[in-house]
């Protein structure tokens, strides 16, 4: 089922600073921040050889990430993004094998356009998994 990693998420207190820092202490390739109502954060992408990792900040006052900032305040690795081929195929075999899928099951678009799930942080080990088709 699982293809590439396609990003691992960091969520931050303060997006400008963490990608200032990005840029200037690891002399990354940092991409211009995008807001993504929907998901209810704003997110820039660092561009890596074999990945990327996502910085996030939240965006409105129902962001599904405040909950975990207010637990970790200086920020923290918040999501790791699978590659799947069939995203419908994949929720529904994973539905299947009693794992919960987030919100109504229904794949939203993510920041690169294409659709994304994610996967409840109880039923794989304390860690929250977006899966992105590609
Ligand atoms: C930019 C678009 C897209 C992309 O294309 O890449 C994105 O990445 S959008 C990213 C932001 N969106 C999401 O994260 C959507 C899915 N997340 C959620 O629906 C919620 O965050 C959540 C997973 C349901 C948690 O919501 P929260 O308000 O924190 O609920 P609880 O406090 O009840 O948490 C339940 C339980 O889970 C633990 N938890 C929460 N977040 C994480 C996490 N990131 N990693 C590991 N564990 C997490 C939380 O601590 C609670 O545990 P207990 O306290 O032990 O009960
Ligand atoms: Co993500």
């Amino acid at each position: 089922m699982l293809g590439r990693v396609n990003h691992v998420a960091i969520a931050v207190p303060d997006l400008s600073a963490a990608a200032d820092s990005y840029r200037s202490m690891l002399g990354a390739d940092v991409t211009a921040p995008q807001a993504l109502p929907e998901h209810g954060v704003t997110v820039v992408f660092v561009t890596l050889p074999n990945t990327k990792v996502e910085l996030l900040e939240p965006l409105g006052d129902a962001s599904p990430i405040a909950a975990f900032l207010a637990k970790n305040p200086a920020g923290g690795i918040h999501h790791i993004c699978y590659e799947v081929a069939d995203i419908i195929g994949a929720r529904d075999r994973l539905k299947q094998a009693g794992a919960r899928v987030l919100g109504d099951g229904t794949p939203k678009i993510g920041a690169h356009g294409k659709p994304v799930l994610f996967l409840h942080p109880k039923d794989f080990q304390g860690t929250l998994i977006e899966l992105e088709e590609v």
